[in-house]
């Protein structure tokens, strides 16, 4: 339910932004949870911040031609939506995915603001991307894309300005090659511009590890705060690309069994626990199908075309895509035992399923939280170029734990303060909106 004020600031945002379905699901999200922060705040709605913060400070859309392999031009087109930049620069990854239109990049960015105001680290929202399908392209084709796209991005980002990174579609190959047409075009080794980069020019300890690993320490104390632990937990992780394989990676170190995970094509289910090194091998060696996996493990399956959730798990942890998990699986998931999802996908769970999870009281912790590892290292791959400094993978991990702790208990104390015990949708919205909406309050009307 709405509050009376923030209902006439949601059909104003669907009456400004028609047909971006994504970006109206995130917002409202956002305003069903900060009705009683206006009560205590009164000079949050007197100065309009939750209309201004609903409005991107910019909005960029591009032409991307490329050419492929047998010389046929192409054209794509790209984004990059600067968000809010309050606590800092803009930041937040690029998405390639040919399902990227306005909307999803607005949604990002929305979620992408709250989430780095909880990480607590000097960082604004942002998001960009490009409905580019890197599927099946050579790295070459991927290379020209890539330029092609920095050729037009690079005037609007900067160490301080705008700090892109990546997220579906865009990982280390194409983080080098957008950060390589960066330095060539502008002649300078200006590495805290884009994060995610290799360790071998500036990258980050842990960086390409810090999502699954970071999601899997929130749900640790998420599970810690119920008396309980990952030992011997049954989980189920749908995708499997960067978030759900380090997912997995950390999720079998403290303890906890991984018996399926997913691709567009379907799931594979491995009772005796996913093979990681089999796993990365075909996922980020071969970049090839998961029935490949079922081909060489042949007492796993391959189940195509059907829905990772079907699978009874204790701990769920969606890691692919937005609204995997619809009201009707979250309903599945609870009659199978499940009692806690850590997000490491972005708004993974439609408003129903959400509905579902909260209702059967299952400890819910939501991505603008959970996955927020990602954001927080990439805060620490800045701050380590800044110093011309490289931390050892140690210390970064300890770094992240320590995050995702404060992230957590800062989302349980505030759904206290605020009459909402354990709701993490509740804590972690109001958290993050508080700090932003104070900052834009000192910095006058911008
Ligand atoms: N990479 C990062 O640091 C962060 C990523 N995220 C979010 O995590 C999610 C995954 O991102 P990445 O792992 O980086 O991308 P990725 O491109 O490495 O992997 C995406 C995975 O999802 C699977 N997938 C896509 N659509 C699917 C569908 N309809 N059904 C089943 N599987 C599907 C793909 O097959 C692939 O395995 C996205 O929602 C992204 O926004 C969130 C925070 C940070
Ligand atoms: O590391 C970053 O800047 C962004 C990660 C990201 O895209 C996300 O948090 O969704």
């Amino acid at each position: 339910m709405l509050h009376e004020k923030l209902s006439a600031i949601y059909d104003n945002v669907l009456r400004r932004n028609p047909g971006e379905i994504e970006f109206h699901q995130a917002v409202r999200e956002v305003l069903e949870s900060i009705g009683p922060v206006l009560g205590k705040h009164p000079e949050y709605a007197e100065s309009k911040i939750i209309e201004r913060i609903c409005e991107p400070e910019r909005q960029i859309i591009f032409r991307v031609p490329w050419t492929d392999d047998k010389g046929e031009v192409h054209i794509n087109r790209g984004f990059r939506v600067e968000f809010n930049s309050a606590l800092g620069p803009y930041k937040g990854g690029l998405r390639f995915h040919p399902s990227v239109y306005l909307g999803i990049v607005k949604f990002l960015g929305f979620e992408q603001i709250f989430k780095n105001s909880l990480t607590g680290l000097p960082i604004g929202g942002g998001k960009g991307g490009s409905d580019f399908d890197p599927k099946g392209r050579s790295d070459g084709e991927v290379m020209r894309f890539c330029q092609s796209f920095m050729t037009e991005l690079y005037r609007h980002i900067g160490e301080y300005t705008d700090v892109p990174a990546g997220d579906t579609g865009v990982g280390g190959r194409e983080i080098g090659y957008l950060f390589g047409q960066y330095k060539r075009i502008t002649n300078r080794y200006e590495s805290g511009v884009i994060t995610g980069k290799g360790l071998v020019y500036g990258g980050a300890q842990v960086r390409t590890e810090a999502t699954g690993y970071g999601c899997s320490f929130f749900v640790q104390e998420m599970l810690k705060a119920r008396g309980t632990s990952f030992d011997g937990k049954r989980v189920v992780v749908s995708g499997s690309g960067n978030v759900a394989i380090y997912t997995i990676e950390k999720v079998e170190q403290l303890g906890g069994v991984v018996v399926a995970c997913s691709d567009s094509s379907g799931y594979v289910l491995d009772e005796k626990g996913i093979d990681l090194d089999l796993l990365k091998q075909i996922k980020q060696v071969e970049r090839a199908r998961l029935d490949v996996y079922a081909q060489r493990r042949p007492h796993a399956t391959f189940v195509p075309g059907r829905s990772v959730w079907e699978v009874p798990g204790e701990v769920a942890m969606p890691s692919a895509t937005q609204n995997e998990i619809t009201g009707h699986d979250a309903a599945t998931m609870v009659a199978n035992g499940l009692i806690a999802v850590g997000e490491g996908a972005n708004m993974p769970t439609t408003p129903e399923g959400i509905k579902v999870f909260q209702e059967a009281g299952i400890a819910y912790g939501p991505g603008k939280a959970a996955n927020a590892g990602g954001v927080a290292t990439s805060a620490l791959e800045m701050q380590q170029n800044a110093s011309r400094d490289s931390w050892t993978f140690e210390f970064s991990e300890q770094r992240l734990q320590e995050i995702m702790r404060d992230i957590h208990d800062r989302c349980l104390a505030t759904a206290d303060e605020y009459g909402m015990p354990g709701n993490y949708v509740a804590g972690a919205n109001i958290d993050g909106f508080r700090r932003v909406a104070d900052a834009m309050l000192a910095l006058g009307l911008i």
